[in-house]
């Protein structure tokens, strides 16, 4: 009997050791290959970036990726190791070997490209595979073009007016205040949704059949619930009216697509010509044997075109106004050339028209350049290839800064500083290096679009207006918050609009 006792923890001893000492020897051996023996070893980047993936992960939830990811380059120079199987590149020759044409593509990377999904269905965004995506790109791709948009610059030049009669006319006939920023997504919406599904949300005009608010809750709920799918469930009231705001723009997307396949069966081909849906639901893919896309792709499609194509707009025109206000001297130089070009105020600009003049189209590519929307790296998966000027075997995760190309100080000098007067000698570099719509097949298909609405935009604001930041605005309010699409943080831009000719610019 005492030599059981005696004995028993002598017997179970090494088992409960080994217990301990296993997944410890399993830790450390796996630091101790991460650091020395993984195939990105020899990549320099910060110490506990070699075996974690804490960095990326605290970037997004800090929301500063961009800055994180520019300051990770500097510090160590490109490629820079920032996690245990992720480099980050800033040369040239990485936009084409990571998202330029390719028999091998570097693929988008599953966990990043999963949480954008609002139906579970896949759409041009978030298709991974080259074949599925050719055919969506391809069934879309008449929509998109500049031709078929042009079509369409009547609606548009009709909804910049109501924007302009509804938001800037009032607060400059009483010398108010008021945010451009939040009024300009919702002008950008009302456009996006009547291309989508031929009836405009008209947030604008008050009707708001879907609010900016509902769309925003794509952002806080779509890349969440991919992670935690309960969060549905959470009886937090936020959480709950971020579902009802999601739920609210899937019905309404879902009763539109529905609706507009039975007008089409009934009705033939003969309304709503120039819409998104229309060429969706018609479009057949000769290649993939006349495959017509499902009703959940359509659906999730046209949210993705919502979603991708209103924000990233406001933003850039809000940063053009935003520099244009505390730069008298860039205002001055802009609008003389829009008034010169537009005398007449009856005369409402073109597109033709306003993609001539130098000046206007250097503004909005610098402030694509400085505060692109989208200018994180855009995250790629390495099929085994040269790319820049290494080897970067199969499975590691790539991509390209954008926002860091776009401050190199050998092709842009003073990167830092807002000056529109360099896109005015653009050289081949500066267009290589400043890539605000990606490149390549999985560039924007909506760059056409979003230059027709800003050209617009800001030439009719200008041919009538002076524009003013308020005083109350300043820096800090307008850094940039990475929420998906970077917006200011501060959510809004106060500025002081007054009918042209009342400012001395
Ligand atoms: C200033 C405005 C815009 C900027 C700076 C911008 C930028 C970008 C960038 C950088 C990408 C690549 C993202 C990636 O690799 O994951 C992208 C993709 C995309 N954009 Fe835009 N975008 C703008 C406006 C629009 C508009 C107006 C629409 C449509 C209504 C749109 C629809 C899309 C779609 C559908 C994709 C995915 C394309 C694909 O993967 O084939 N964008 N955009």
């Amino acid at each position: 009997m005492t030599a059981f006792t005696v004995s028993l923890p002598l017997q179970s001893f090494p088992i409960s050791y080994a217990l301990w000492i296993l997944p410890i020897l399993y830790v450390v051996s796996t630091v101790f290959y991460r650091v020395f023996f993984h195939p990105l070893a020899s990549y320099p980047g910060p110490f506990f970036a070699k075996f974690t993936e804490l960095y990326p992960m605290l970037a997004m939830v800090k929301r500063n990726r961009i800055v994180w990811q520019y300051e990770m380059l500097q510090k160590y120079g490109s490629p820079v190791r920032v996690a245990t199987n992720e480099l980050f590149f800033s040369d040239m020759k990485s936009w084409s070997d990571i998202y330029g044409q390719s028999s091998s593509p570097c693929q988008k990377e599953k966990v990043f490209y999963d949480m954008f999904t609002v139906t579970g269905a896949t759409s041009v965004l978030n298709e991974r595979d080259k074949v599925q995506h050719s055919r969506l790109r391809r069934l879309l791709s008449h929509g998109f073009s500049l031709k078929a948009l042009l079509q369409e610059q009547p609606l548009v030049q009709k909804k910049v007016d109501e924007y302009i009669n509804i938001v800037i006319a009032p607060a400059a006939e009483k010398g108010q205040t008021v945010d451009i920023y939040t009024k300009l997504i919702e002008h950008y919406l009302d456009i996006t949704s009547y291309l989508s599904f031929g009836e405009s949300f008209d947030c604008v005009s008050g009707k708001a059949l879907v609010t900016q608010h509902d769309m925003d809750q794509f952002m806080i709920v779509v890349p969440t619930q991919s992670f935690f799918p309960a969060l549905r469930h959470f009886p937090i009231k936020s959480i709950q009216e971020a579902y009802r705001g999601l739920g609210k723009l899937i019905d309404f997307s879902r009763t539109r697509v529905r609706a507009f396949q039975s007008k089409l069966e009934k009705e033939g081909d003969q309304f709503a010509k120039g819409t998104f849906l229309r060429n969706l639901v018609d479009a057949r893919d000769e290649e993939t044997g006349g495959s017509k896309l499902t009703f959940e792709e359509l659906v999730e499609n046209t949210i993705i075109f919502l979603v991708a194509g209103s924000d990233t707009t406001a933003v850039t025109t809000t940063y053009v106004i935003w520099e244009c206000g505390r730069k008298p001297e860039v205002r001055k130089k802009l609008v003389d050339e829009i008034r010169a070009a537009f005398p007449d105020p009856t005369v409402m600009p073109t597109y033709e028209e306003t993609s001539k003049l130098p000046y206007l189209n250097a503004v909005i590519e610098e402030a694509l350049r400085v505060w692109g929307p989208l200018s994180a790296g855009f995250p790629r998966v390495s099929p085994g290839r040269i790319i820049g000027e290494h080897y970067i075997p199969q499975g590691v995760v790539v991509s390209t800064s954008a926002y860091a190309t776009a401050r190199d100080p050998t092709v842009f000098p003073n990167p830092h500083v807002f000056q529109p007067e360099r896109w005015l000698k653009a050289t081949p570099e500066m267009r290589n290096m400043s890539r605000p719509f990606s490149y390549g097949p999985r560039n924007c298909i909506g760059k056409h679009l979003a230059d027709i609405n800003m050209n617009i935009t800001l030439a009719r604001l200008y041919q009538l207006y002076d524009i003013e930041n308020d005083p109350s605005m300043t820096e800090e309010m307008m850094a940039p918050n990475d929420r998906g699409v970077t917006s200011p943080v501060g959510s809004k831009l106060l500025v002081r609009p007054r009918r042209a000719g009342a400012l001395v610019p």
